[in-house]
Parts: structure tokens; sequence; C-alpha cells
């Protein structure tokens, strides 16, 4: 077993030619999907409203019992297991925490654990473990009720109780729906955060296609039926939509949403011609000159940049001074590209100034390079041709069985692999 394969604790999860039909409805809510999610990742349900994303999701925790197909999960069919016995296993997180009223942070955390007869020291060290996961001081948190908690904070409690008993999947029905943006933002965040340690199996549905890009290894893009229109990593969505319909979905700006994909730290940075305070302005002028840059960056002490001078500014000047210019845009290395755009706009500046580790001077990324991201990603996603296989053909359900249990019983979990997946409408 691979170190890598070591760290997932994430289940693979297969549905193989399931359907639901409601009773007294003309068409199935689901029609013979087929779609495989590998250990260890996170696939994004999106699509249109009725399309039968909750449906499919509900299905896989048997909250919503299939009408006909199987769901194998790390090689094991669990279509008939007993449901509550599953859903002890499958960790299910709903828009608003969906808290109990009136039970405290710890008593709702608690549940599952104490469901399965955990000793009360184990589920109280338990507890405490998943407040400080999700940022939550169990201090101050862990007697209070829902209602003195913020929306996030709920929704914080409602991902540490689905994790409670260690789950190896976890199901989010737009999880993040009832809070604020920047709420929003800050727990897509953490979100990815717990999973960089804890590397589950997550599904997730969600009415946003930017958090299915942000979040998502893999986005299933639907139609009504629970037709799968296109089933692939967010690059390639972005890149080439499978049709008109994805490409609708996706919405305008395509480009600049894969600039949410890359950090400013994945990109060529363009040198600059540095300064520092008691510096002859003229001999920084002429470095600029022999540079063909418009601008040269002034550092402090410490390398951190503190302002830029334009040539003209340079020629009124004798010595380099410390003023600090505090409009000056400036972005981390972390930034991503989209970041970096927005404060290039705000500033109306072609250029930003890069920071890295302690605020240190890294160069300069502009306009042009951020340009150059999206043509490269765009390429980069079209050449690679391992894309999944298989959409609406329900051509592979065989193979993808196997593979299933073929990567579980080796004891390979195949969070790298390409997720394979057929739909048929009706
Ligand atoms: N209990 C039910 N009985 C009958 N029909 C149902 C039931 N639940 C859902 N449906 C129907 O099945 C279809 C799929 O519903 P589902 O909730 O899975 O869609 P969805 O994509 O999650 O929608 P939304 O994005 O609006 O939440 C819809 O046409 C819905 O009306």
């Amino acid at each position: 077993m691979s170190e890598s394969s070591d760290a997932i604790t994430g289940a693979s999860i297969l549905l193989d030619q399931v359907t639901k039909q409601y009773p007294g409805q003309a068409k199935p809510a689901v029609g013979g999907l087929t779609l495989e999610i590998p250990a260890g990742s996170i696939v994004m349900f999106v699509g249109p409203s009725g399309c039968g994303k909750t449906t499919t999701l509900k299905m896989i925790n048997r909250l919503i019992e299939p009408s006909s197909g199987k769901i194998v999960i790390n090689g094991e069919d669990v279509t008939k297991m007993d449901g509550d016995t599953l859903r002890r296993r499958i960790g299910y997180v709903i828009q608003a925490g969906g808290l109990f009223p009136h039970m405290t942070v710890a008593a709702n955390i608690a549940i599952v654990p104490k469901m399965l007869g955990w000793n009360k020291e184990k589920i109280s060290a338990r507890v405490d473990e998943l407040l400080e996961l999700v940022s939550l001081d169990p201090a101050i948190y862990r007697d209070r009720y829902p209602k003195e908690l913020s929306g996030g904070q709920q929704q914080r409690v409602g991902v540490a109780r689905a994790l409670a008993a260690d789950p190896p999947v976890l199901l989010m029905d737009e999880p993040f729906g009832a809070v604020d943006p920047i709420t929003r933002q800050r727990l897509q965040d953490e979100l990815l955060n717990i999973q960089a340690e804890v590397q589950k199996t997550i599904v997730m549905v969600t009415h946003d296609f930017d958090e299915a890009v942000k979040l998502g290894n893999w986005i299933a893009v639907f139609d009504e039926g629970a037709q799968l229109v296109q089933y692939d990593s967010p690059e390639r969505i972005l890149a080439n939509p499978a049709n008109e319909f994805v490409e609708n979905f996706i919405g305008s700006g395509a480009g600049l949403k894969q600039l949410t994909l890359t950090r400013v730290n994945e990109v060529d940075l363009v040198d600059a011609i540095t300064a520092l305070p008691g510096e002859l302005a003229s001999d920084v002028l002429s470095r600029l000159q022999g540079s063909g840059q418009q601008q040269a960056v002034v550092l402090d002490s410490r390398r951190r940049p503190v302002r830029r001078l334009s040539r003209r500014q340079l020629s009124r000047l004798q010595i380099i001074d410390d003023t600090v210019d505090d409009s000056m845009p400036l972005v981390s290395d972390q930034s991503t590209l989209n970041d970096a755009l927005d404060t290039m706009l705000v500033s109306s500046s072609e250029t930003a100034v890069v920071t890295g580790r302690r605020d240190v001077f890294r160069g300069l990324i502009n306009v042009q390079t951020i340009m150059e991201a999206i043509s490269q990603a765009n390429s980069a996603a079209t050449a690679d041709s391992d894309a999944p296989v298989g959409l609406n053909s329900g051509a592979i359900p065989a193979l993808a069985v196997e593979n299933a249990i073929a990567a579980d019983s080796s004891g390979e979990a195949n969070g790298q692999a390409e997720p394979q997946s057929t739909g048929e409408s009706r």
C-alpha cells in the first residue's frame, strides 16, 4: 500500500444502475445512474432544481430506498444492509446543520458515538477533538445550545457531528446554503483544510457552480431524471463543457472561474527592480531604464515592499525615502489568481506586488501572466486524455464494479483514479 493511500480514510462508492421511481410520478427521479466516486475525493452534484441530486445523495445512505440497482461501498453491496447500521457509517450534513435545538453542542455531536456504545470519557474526548477540528473552542462551545450559535457555528457543529464516529463517507446536502457569502467562503476553506487532514469521501449537493469548482475533485452535472451530462474535473468541465446545457450551467466567465483553481505561487512571477531607502534615486532610475520596466519596488530593511516609484517620480527625487503607500496592490503568493485579478481591478493597476512568507517581496504578477495562465489551463485540460468515460451510455457498469472491487480488495485507495460514469435517462 502506498503512503498516500494510508492517509485516505474514505471509502469508494459505486452507484450501479440505480433508479428511483417515486409512486405516482410519471418519470423516474433518477434513471439508471451508474456513478463511481473514488475514495478520498470530493464529488459535487450540480444541476437544475428538481433534477434528482438530493434523491441520488439520499440513496447512498438509503434515507431514500432505490427502486432498482445497487449501492456498493468499498466493494460491499450495501443495498440490502440494515439502513440504520449503514447510516451510522455515513456522516450526513444538511443546511443549517440540522442540530437538535434542545440538546447542547456536545450532546448533538455525541449522538452517533452514544448509539455505538462508546464510554463517556471516549465520547467527551472525541467531542473536544472535533470542536477543535472545526475551529470552535471546546471550553466555550461544548455546553451551548444551537440557538446560542451563529449560522456558521451551527454549520461547523453539523460537520463535527457528521464526523463524530469517523465515518468513511460524508454526504452534504447544500451545507452552506443558509449562510452569508463571507461565512460561506470561510466554511468552504475550513472544509478543505479538514479534508486535507481526514481524507474522507465527500459527496455534496450544491446550487452554486463556483462552490463546485472550488471544492470538487470531480463535478457531476445532472439534468432532469439525474441524467449525467458531464462528470469530470472542474478544470476540464470549465475548459471543455460537454454541450450547451453545461455551458449555460457554468454561466458566463468560465475563463474567470478557472482563476480560482490556480494560486499565485503556481505561476511565473516577473522580476522587478528593487530599491532601498537611502539609495540615490538617479541610480535606481538608471537601473530601471536598463530593465525596460515602468516602476521600481521600494523594500524596507526586512525586504517587505512598501511602495512603488515610477520613472517620473524617481526623476523628481534625490534620495529614496521610507514613505509607505497603503494603497499599493499587494497579494500573497497563497492567493488565487482570482484574488490577484480583483486586487488589480480595484487599484486600476496592471501589476500587483507579490509577497511570500513573512510578507517578504517575491516579484510582480501582471494581467498578462493571468491571461497566459487561463490559456495554459485550457490547453492542459484539453490535452489530458484520461477523461472519465461513458456519459449516458450505460455501457460500462460491469467494468466500474470490477474496478471498485479490485481496488478495495488489493487495499489500494483510488483517490487519484478517474471516476467512471454512465447515466441512462429513463
Ligand atoms: N417524496 C417524493 N415523492 C414524489 N416525488 C418526489 C419526492 N421527492 C422528490 N420528488 C421529485 O423527484 C424529482 C427529484 O427531486 P430531488 O429533490 O432529488 O431534486 P433536486 O435536484 O435535489 O432538487 P433541488 O435542487 O430543487 O433541491 C423532483 O421532480 C421532485 O419533485
